[in-house]
């Protein structure tokens, strides 16, 4: 038996200055994007790949060319029809280089790659990219080629040493360089140049917002729901939980929320979730406590590929159950409406990176439940499409979510599952969720929890070491403290914690969780080590 779910219907945004990123495989789309939305303007990243037609089709307000600088000498061409439309261009880094290539100007390898920052004292305060601004400014560089010769039409605003032609425009067309990276933070004016083309060159107004976006999407739920019911899982993760909020927002108790607790959750997870999301607010919460299944099903088990997928199978059967009892129930009440949306918390870099920037994926999940017709068709829902972390986190708060979800660190589907290196038992299960809790509670307390990206806590089960306690000998388990600062996961380097901050938590876990009997510090980056332990 399978359910297609199919036919995704993602709520269209009204007709706005839209600013597109055109991505060249460039590791900065994502940010650039993320500095036009600061500065208030809506913005979208585009593969170079879509092509120019349908970029141009999308009717952008302005361009940004992201262009990842390689010391290939095949540089991209960027496709003329991009530059001639009339449309501004911003192309910072590696499109400026694309862009003077492509027009005619005279680009070269630069004796050395450029990385790092290096100071101009001579910007033209007459360019409009550099308006109002020092003539001194620190630049962001990382550049394999540099500008010799600026194509025809463009002026020269800028130079250095290394860089020969710093920065250029041409405003007939409309075209707007800089040789240094205008979203990295080491660019000291780097977002007051984007505004400067958002606003002066490419006249655009700053009206996007939160609270915009809020409106925006609950109009859109609405009118994509009508009076049909719809369901979510809620894991706790802010996503979510986020999109929960939204859906609930826009079309009340149609939505029915699904938290199911595996047994492997942090301590008064469940808890918690009941409080943001049961009484207070008048979900329709269904929580499914299958704490005895999945520790069943992960008896003796220590692998941790095998571990993920008990975990990842077992919770898809209970969801899915749960989603089978919610439709037979509404189909046997003559007064309730058919459930047809499924609401996933679907994030911006989710879409980008799956490829999927049109929306037009099909998701299909297979069932291996009894009970339900054949082929069921959800559709999904998808509140936060357009939003990345950040904006998830302030439409959370901006509805009204507490903090402690708002703010939660990325936490394992699997949970604290693949936290035990060993076999799990609910009585490492219940070490491990003390040990973590007074962490967590230390960590917020002094101001950490915001600034760390992750900090996993692990319980090395199959290691014992001798320690003492009140004059006694004991044997217990360590505990290794893996505290980390990320941008985006994919990289991240140990947290820099006190020292007497460390110390209190590691005495404090020693005193207060019976068991454990040393507390570790990992120091590891990533790579080569990953961020959790399995
Ligand atoms: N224990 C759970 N109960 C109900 N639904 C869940 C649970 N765990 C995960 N889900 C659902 O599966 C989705 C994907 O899970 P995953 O752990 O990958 O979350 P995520 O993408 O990090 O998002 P979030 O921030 O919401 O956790 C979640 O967004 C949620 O809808």
């Amino acid at each position: 038996m399978k359910t297609v779910m199919t036919t995704p219907q993602h709520a269209q945004t009204p007709a706005q200055d839209t600013v597109i990123v055109v991505d060249y495989g460039s590791d900065d789309a994502q940010l650039l994007a993320r500095r036009i939305r600061e500065a208030k303007v809506y913005s979208e990243v585009h593969s170079y790949t879509t092509g120019a037609e349908a970029i141009l089709a999308a009717k952008p307000a302005a361009l940004v060319l992201a262009v990842r600088s390689t010391a290939s000498e095949d540089l991209p061409v960027i496709d003329e029809r991009l530059l001639t439309a009339g449309i501004p261009v911003l192309a910072a880094g590696g499109g400026f280089v694309a862009v003077t290539n492509t027009l005619g100007g005279t680009v070269a390898l630069a004796p050395t790659h450029q990385s790092g920052t290096v100071q101009v004292t001579n910007l033209d305060d007459n360019a409009v990219l550099f308006s109002g601004q020092d003539a001194v400014q620190e630049l962001a560089t990382n550049h394999a080629h540099h500008v010799v010769q600026a194509a025809e039409g463009f002026v020269v605003t800028a130079s250095h040493d290394t860089m020969p032609v710093a920065a250029a425009e041409n405003p007939e067309m409309k075209i707007y360089g800089t040789t240094w990276n205008l979203a990295s933070e080491a660019s000291s004016h780097g977002l007051a140049t984007i505004k400067n083309f958002l606003f002066i060159a490419a006249d655009l107004t700053p009206d996007w917002s939160i609270e915009h976006v809020i409106d925006q999407q609950v109009a859109a739920i609405r009118e994509q729901i009508g009076d049909k019911r719809a369901i979510i899982g809620l894991s706790g993760g802010v996503d979510s939980a986020v999109a929960a909020a939204l859906v609930q927002r826009a079309v009340g108790n149609q939505l029915t929320a699904v938290y199911v607790n595996h047994g492997l959750m942090r301590k008064n997870e469940s808890a918690e979730i009941q409080r943001a999301f049961g009484d207070s607010n008048g979900a329709q919460l269904i929580m499914i406590d299958a704490e005895a299944e999945f520790l069943a099903a992960l008896e003796g088990v220590s692998d941790p590929e095998q571990k993920r997928k008990i975990i990842g199978e077992r919770f898809i059967r209970t969801f899915e159950q749960a989603e089978a009892d919610i439709v037979a129930a509404s189909a046997n009440d003559p007064d309730a409406t058919e459930v047809k949306f499924l609401v996933q918390g679907t994030i911006y870099p989710d879409v980008i990176e799956s490829g999927d920037a049109d929306g037009s994926k099909v998701i299909k999940s297979h069932h291996n439940v009894g009970g339900l017709p054949e082929d069921i068709e959800f559709k999904l829902v998808e509140p936060l499409r357009q939003l990345f972390k950040d904006e998830v986190r302030e439409v959370g708060t901006k509805l009204g979510l507490p903090d402690d979800i708002v703010w939660r660190q990325p936490f394992p589907g699997p949970g604290l599952g693949i936290r035990i290196v060993g076999a799990i038992t609910k009585e490492r299960l219940d070490l491990l969720r003390e040990a973590d809790a007074i962490v967590r509670e230390e960590l917020s307390a002094n101001g950490l929890d915001r600034e760390i990206w992750q900090s996993p806590v692990v319980l090395l089960a199959d290691v014992r070491s001798v320690g003492v306690s009140d004059g006694g000998r004991t044997y217990g388990h360590p505990i290794v403290l893996r505290p980390v600062h990320s941008e985006d996961a994919m990289t991240a380097s140990f947290a820099r914690i006190p020292y007497d901050l460390l110390d209190h938590i590691s005495q404090r876990i020693t005193s207060e969780v019976d068991g454990i009997n040393r507390v570790v510090l990992d120091i590891t980056g990533k790579p080569p080590g990953t961020i959790e332990w399995e």
